[in-house]
């Protein structure tokens, strides 16, 4: 029970790699808020018992954000963890990208953060300790073509969470990032896994020759969130089976 008295706010919690975070939390002893825009979350946190909560929000909005910092703080009393988890993706090459899908995508996945950690980081400021987590990708620093507004806004939170670990550093606040590679969720089944051909791509390119679980990504999170990483903070630490690590390809067990 590595968090027992803690309280965290997962967003994008509803499903997927969020979810996971959330249960890990809450195994670990952590309340936890989780928050999504899509309102089902709520049986998922109802599934979670008493140590959780569910707020419906846009975290690319403002006002959404401040009513769910009021909320955690109103419910809980304190808020020691944030997993800025969210993300979307948009699936179209680069002289087909729209300024409406390239200005959604990075309101969803770069505007969110910079929102929800300013609006946390205010009140771990005030209790002088906290840890920030931002979801990134082995996209943050690799590329596919298909996905332009996707890959801009995880290269962007990785300067994100280097420039928060430096402002918030002197109120021992920590903040890392994540890089997953391919995590079996329903956005990486819709993105990149959607036939055979693309599956034997993702693991052609995957030391370990397997994708990963949302759990796996989950126990990175707790560590973390954790003391044990309590001298760790403007990192991003990538979780991909190898995948970053790899020049050529390897061989795919079928
Ligand atoms: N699955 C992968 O292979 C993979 C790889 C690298 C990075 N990631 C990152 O991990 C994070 C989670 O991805 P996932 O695979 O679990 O996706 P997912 O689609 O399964 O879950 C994402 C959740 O975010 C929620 N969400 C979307 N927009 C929101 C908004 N504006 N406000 C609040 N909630 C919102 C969705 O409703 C959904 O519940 C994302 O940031 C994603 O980029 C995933
Ligand atoms: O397989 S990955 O390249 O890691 C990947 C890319 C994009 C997304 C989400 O769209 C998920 C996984």
């Amino acid at each position: 029970m590595k968090l027992s008295q803690k309280v965290a706010i997962v967003t994008g919690a509803t499903q997927g790699i969020g979810l996971a975070c959330a249960q890990r939390l809450i195994t670990e002893g952590a309340k936890v808020m989780l928050v999504d825009i899509k309102p089902e979350g709520a049986q998922a946190a109802e599934a979670l018992g008493d140590q959780a909560r569910f707020f419906t929000a846009d975290v690319s909005q403002k006002a959404d954000v401040d009513a769910l910092v009021a909320e955690t703080l109103a419910v809980f009393g304190r808020i020691d963890i944030l997993i800025n988890n969210a993300g979307v993706t948009h699936k179209a090459l680069f002289l087909d990208v729209s300024e409406d899908d390239f200005d959604r995508v990075m309101r969803i996945n770069l505007k969110s953060m910079f929102l929800c950690g300013q609006a946390v980081a205010r009140v771990m400021a005030k209790q002088q300790s906290g840890c920030i987590i931002n979801m990134s990708s082995v996209n943050s620093e690799l590329a596919i073509p298909d996905q332009v507004p996707y890959v801009v806004s995880k290269g962007a939170i990785n300067q994100l969470t280097k420039v928060m670990s430096l402002n918030l550093a002197p109120y021992k606040v920590r903040v890392n990032g994540i890089g997953p590679g391919t995590i079996l969720t329903e956005l990486a089944k819709k993105a990149v896994l959607g036939s055979p051909e693309a599956r034997h791509t993702i693991l052609s390119r995957t030391p370990l020759g397997r994708c990963g679980e949302p759990e796996e990504v989950a126990a990175i999170a707790a560590f973390l969130a954790s003391d044990d990483a309590s001298y760790m903070t403007g990192q991003t630490l990538f979780v991909d089976g190898g995948r970053m690590a790899l020049n050529y390809t390897v061989p795919v067990q079928e």
